[in-house]
């Protein structure tokens, strides 16, 4: 084929170059009038209650305008499609129209349908799509462009660059990585497409091997869900759940640049509001904690607080003395228990019958009619003996021991630091079980207690009433004040308008009652949808996304299902990485007691992240996990393959530091992470630390929990042996660890290595 002539091919760089500039006048004049807008709103001062939240929310809209269009900057736009008819689309990370309504769009957002074919042409099935072109970009230069000619006719005859857009790809996963997970609009591969672009509602799992964008294609597909489906998902929020902080700090990033809002992004011990769940956990423990035999449990130690005295229970009252007698208690609480109400809004219930049971008492007491007729006190008279009882705080003190209004955290607190309590309601758990759920310390909570108290609140129900009786004083307040506005406005209605009795002219009272206009004033609730979420354990998000979904537990799964009951959720992990114990074994497990078969599976067979060399390691340890398992396809080759370094046990720190700063040097740019086992890591970390201080932050030491979902160009693995052996897990564990890098691996160690990496070349 005949490569274009330069002067050709210099028109067409300048050509484009011309249609960029274009693009970023107009992403210029937008962001101007953003901030103007902005501007302006800040200046505006006084006004109503209402006029001012009003003008809050309009701030914040503009606040988001102006960082959507700055997150865009870079890459503004990155392709361009050309089709048989004639037609030339630009293709970009937000939708550009020019200042003429009338006019064709200057740029096309990635998430629109028009911008599909980019992602989904080929020469066999080419959708229209004569030329897929692909704009390599710094800033706002152009730097060179990849053309991808679908059109056979025309590829034959050798119009067109010879250039596929395997360029852009290969260029995009072989760049060094910082900290920080970069979005890939510009080169979406046709299976992730797929994914992304999936329909809103159902269960769609992706199950995909390591590196094959699972992360990345669940961040692009809350993108396009919340572009496709804006009204529903940013008044319902999405939640997007990932392993560990250091994670969501890794993945944050992204969706700001693809321009979203609407978005919660949380850790499983965040999803309980109001308490951060995390002091750490031994493993043993956090497996036991998240078994869904817990659930039982929970509604054991629950039924545990519903107390029966063992004998009869004296209550000191006005006309003297009363006996509650166990079986007038187990009776109301039998009788309460069966309405199904949750405990804490149970107890008026419960209240109601022991004071029916004792005023019944008192009345046989001084009601009795000597001569043996019925009893002498009127229905009334017995409705003021239960008022009067009700009021007695000796009574109310026996009812809050035997039926306590608790909060989660009480009742979880309570149950895990006391023996006797967990052998009353753990009793189905075996001794060794129990044990390890017992804490001394009361400490505070961990990950793995989130979904306990998310649990326990379920069973627990919230007694919101004293909450709803504030909201409704809070209401009067404003209804009366709202009344008094609009005494004035019916007052003043003769001076501003003329005619009072045209019936044209509307007055704001005939559009507005004084209830209308209050509760304007108590709804503006300036915050987001995603805030409001965040803060709510009863919201119902529009979507959800669980990322390294192989890590959640039992429990885990209850709390998030509660979440979403719409089910239409993304599911994306892969259970060969599965680290936790309890964690995922396979997908059908986890969510059919949710679901049944009412789920959809999607699979990522291509890593673009490891080297074939490096995949070659990783799947005869993959073999040791499931023979019938097999690892991603490599979409590269690094053409340096992993070695291991022998030493001593004692100079384990030391040559690990020395590795990682080969490495370093070896990559020029980009970073390098030195995996430690758990039971190496307080011992050796701070010396790796300290050795590498130099790097900054080029170099980061983590445990395989840590690394979880992360990735860096080089990895330097210490000890695997150990890391097998620490946990009962530990093949996945080092499978994880070792599919990190997208360069280079080496491996340092005292012990034998494990048999898949006995191989390895000997550095
Ligand atoms: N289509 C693509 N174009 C460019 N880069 C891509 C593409 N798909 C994935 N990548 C890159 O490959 C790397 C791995 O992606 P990601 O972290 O999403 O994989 P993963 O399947 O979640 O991996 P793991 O199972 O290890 O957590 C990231 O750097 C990501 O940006």
């Amino acid at each position: 084929m005949d490569a274009p002539r330069p002067a050709d091919a210099a028109a067409a760089l300048a050509a484009e170059q011309a249609h960029l500039d274009r693009l970023y006048d107009r992403l210029d004049a937008l962001r101007a009038a953003a901030g103007q807008r902005l501007r302006e709103a800040l200046r505006e001062t006084g006004g109503t209650p209402a006029t001012r939240a009003e003008r809050e929310s309009r701030v914040a809209a503009h606040r988001a305008d102006e960082a959507r269009l700055a997150a865009v900057e870079e890459g503004l736009c990155f392709g361009r499609l050309d089709t048989t008819d004639g037609g030339r689309t630009y293709i970009g990370r937000i939708g550009l129209r020019a200042e003429d309504p009338e006019a064709p769009p200057l740029l096309v957002d990635w998430r629109a349908p028009a911008a599909r074919p980019f992602y989904l042409a080929t020469a066999a099935a080419p959708e229209g799509v004569r030329r897929r072109r692909h704009l390599r970009t710094s800033g706002r230069t152009l730097r060179g462009v990849d053309d991808e000619v679908l059109d056979l006719d025309e590829a034959r005859h050798g119009r067109g660059a010879d250039v596929t857009g395997e360029a852009a790809l290969l260029a995009a996963v072989a760049a060094p990585r910082s900290g920080r997970m970069r979005d890939i609009v510009a080169t979406i591969q046709a299976e992730q497409d797929r994914i992304i672009r999936a329909p809103l509602a159902g269960t769609l799992v992706v199950q995909g091997g390591p590196g094959t964008g699972k992360t990345a294609v669940a961040l692009h597909r809350a993108a396009y869900l919340l572009y496709t489906h804006r009204r529903e998902l940013t008044s319902r929020a999405v939640l997007i759940v990932g392993p560990n902080t250091t994670f969501l700090r890794y993945i944050a990033h992204v969706l700001p640049s693809l321009a979203e809002t609407g978005v919660v992004l949380q850790t499983p011990g965040d999803l309980y509001p109001g308490v951060s769940a995390r002091r750490p956990e031994r493993p043993e423990v956090a497996a036991v904690k998240g078994d869904r035999a817990m659930a039982a449990v929970l509604a054991a130690a629950v039924a545990d607080r519903q107390v029966v005295p063992a004998g009869p229970v004296e209550v000191p009252a006005e006309d003297g003395p009363l006996t509650l007698e166990p079986a007038t208690v187990a009776a109301a609480r039998e009788r309460v228990r069966r309405t199904g109400r949750p405990h804490n809004l149970a107890r008026p219930l419960f209240d109601i019958e022991v004071v029916h049971a004792l005023a019944d008492q008192v009345a046989a007491r001084i009601g009795a009619d000597p001569l043996g007729g019925d009893n002498l006190l009127t229905a009334g008279d017995l409705a003021d003996l239960r008022g009067e009882l009700r009021r007695d705080p000796g009574l109310r003190a026996e009812l809050d021991a035997l039926w306590p209004v608790l909060t989660p955290e009480e009742l979880v607190a309570d149950l895990l630091g006391d023996r006797d309590r967990l052998a009353a309601a753990a009793g189905s758990l075996p001794a060794a079980q129990r044990e390890l759920l017992y804490r001394a310390d009361g400490a505070a909570f961990t990950a793995a207690d989130a979904p306990l108290l998310d649990e326990a609140a379920e069973l627990l129900g919230v007694d919101d009433r004293a909450a709803a009786r504030a909201a409704a004083r809070a209401r009067r307040r404003a209804e009366s004040y709202a009344e008094g506005a609009l005494d004035i406005v019916r007052g003043s209605a003769s001076i501003d308008v003329e005619d009072e009795d045209d019936p044209e002219i509307l007055a704001a009272t005939d559009l507005l009652d004084a209830a209308q206009l209050a509760a304007r004033h108590v709804d503006a609730d300036a915050r987001t949808a995603a805030e409001r979420a965040a803060a709510d354990r009863e919201w119902a998000y529009g979507h959800v996304i669980v990322d390294e979904a192989q890590e959640l537990s039992e429990m885990d799964w209850r709390v998030l299902m509660r979440r979403c009951p719409s089910r239409s959720m993304t599911i994306v992990g892969d259970t060969a990485q599965t680290g936790r114990h309890g964690g995922a074994a396979s997908w059908s497990d986890v969510l059919a007691p949710y679901l049944a078969d009412r789920w959809r599976l999607a699979e990522l067979t291509v890593s673009y992240r490891t080297p074939a060399e490096i995949l070659d390691v990783a799947g005869g340890v993959l073999a040791r996990i499931d023979p019938a398992l097999s690892p991603p396809a490599a979409v590269r080759s690094a053409g340096v393959a992993p070695r291991a370094y022998r030493v001593a046990e004692e100079s384990l720190a030391q040559e690990a530091a020395r590795r990682a700063g080969a490495e370093l040097a070896a990559l020029g740019a980009g970073t390098v992470a030195v995996v430690l086992p758990d039971d190496r890591y307080a011992a050796l970390a701070p010396a790796v630390r300290q050795a590498g201080a130099a790097a900054g932050d080029r170099l980061a030491v983590w445990t395989v929990g840590r690394a979880k979902g992360l990735e860096c160009d080089a990895v330097v693995l210490v000890e695997p042996a150990a890391l097998v052996a620490g946990s009962p897990r530990g093949w996945q564990d080092l499978y994880v660890a070792l599919t990190r890098a997208t360069a280079r691996l080496s491996v340092v160690h005292a012990a034998a290595l494990p048999t898949p990496l006995a191989g390895l070349a000997a550095g």
